[in-house]
């Protein structure tokens, strides 16, 4: 699934937040895809129309942009192009709970990723949310599944495991680092690539999730072992080059993905 990513080079339509717009539009130039950033609701609809995939990040939002979400969420479910969102912070404040849900009511997504914070807020089941870090007590695989049949769409919980179901089927991803965690926006630069691999690839959200989570996983694995010595700034390169350098036959070889 890594080559079809590299051979499509699948458009992926970013509105996201502030912090990650560089660090999401290097991370998929690093596995193949190209991104475009744009949050004008006067363009958005446009650019959903010519893209392969939309990204609807929340991490700062503001009115335009959830504006712009809405035209471009509606542009992209008209012509059956993939949507990926990621509630960033969700539970943190009620305006954001209010308005994803909202948000939800008017755009369907074929994928919806977060922290267990994050996803156990959006179906109102105990979770804890800090600002933009969240944990839930629920084991990430019960948790996705539970959601994605509540709100009718795959889910993936990400953590020091990984899960993604659609309700029927659950994958856990062992891979990762925590080193992660230590460089802002990991996560929201996962939803995009996470939409890359949905984008390019036949085999629907839960197969293609499941794959981007392995290649992940194991780029952060790879840049530690490279960076330890180092710190984290270097641990942020090592793991932008080994997005880009891994292989399908690698990633085959040392996942650890379960079906369960
Ligand atoms: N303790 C851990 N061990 C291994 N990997 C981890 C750990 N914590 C997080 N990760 C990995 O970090 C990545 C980001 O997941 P995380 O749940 O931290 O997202 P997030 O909280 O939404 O992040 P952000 O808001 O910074 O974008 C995922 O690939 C996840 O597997
Ligand atoms: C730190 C932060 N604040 C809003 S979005 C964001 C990026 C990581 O979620």
């Amino acid at each position: 699934m890594i080559d079809n990513v590299r051979t499509k080079h699948p458009l992926i339509h970013c509105i996201t937040n502030g912090v990650v717009q560089n660090f999401t539009a290097n991370g998929l130039l690093a596995i193949g895809a190209a991104p475009v950033m744009s949050a004008n609701p006067k363009e958005v609809g446009e650019m959903a129309q010519n893209a392969h995939g939309l990204l609807l990040n929340t991490g700062t939002l503001t009115d335009g942009q959830y504006e712009a979400m809405i035209i471009a969420g509606r542009a992209a479910n008209e012509n059956g192009t993939p949507i990926v969102l990621d509630p960033v912070a969700v539970g943190a404040t009620s305006y954001r709970t209010k308005v994803v849900k909202e948000l939800l009511s008017e755009v369907k997504p074929n994928l919806i990723r977060g922290n267990g914070g994050e996803i156990g807020a959006l179906i109102g089941a105990h979770s804890e949310m800090l600002g933009v870090e969240g944990k839930s007590d629920q084991e990430p695989g019960s948790l996705a599944k539970e959601a994605a049949n509540v709100l009718g769409t795959a889910i993936c919980v990400t953590g020091e495991v990984d899960a993604v179901s659609n309700g029927k089927t659950t994958y856990l991803i062992k891979n990762g680092h925590e080193w992660l965690s230590n460089v802002v926006g990991t996560g929201c630069l996962l939803g995009a690539i996470l939409l890359a691999y949905i984008s390019s690839t036949r085999e629907g959200a839960l197969q293609a999730s499941a794959a981007a989570l392995a290649h992940y996983g194991l780029a952060s694995e790879k840049a530690y072992s490279l960076a330890m010595k180092e710190g984290i700034g270097t641990f942020q390169q090592r793991f932008l080059d080994a997005l880009s350098s891994l292989t399908d036959e690698k990633v085959k070889h040392d996942t650890h993905i379960q079906k369960v």
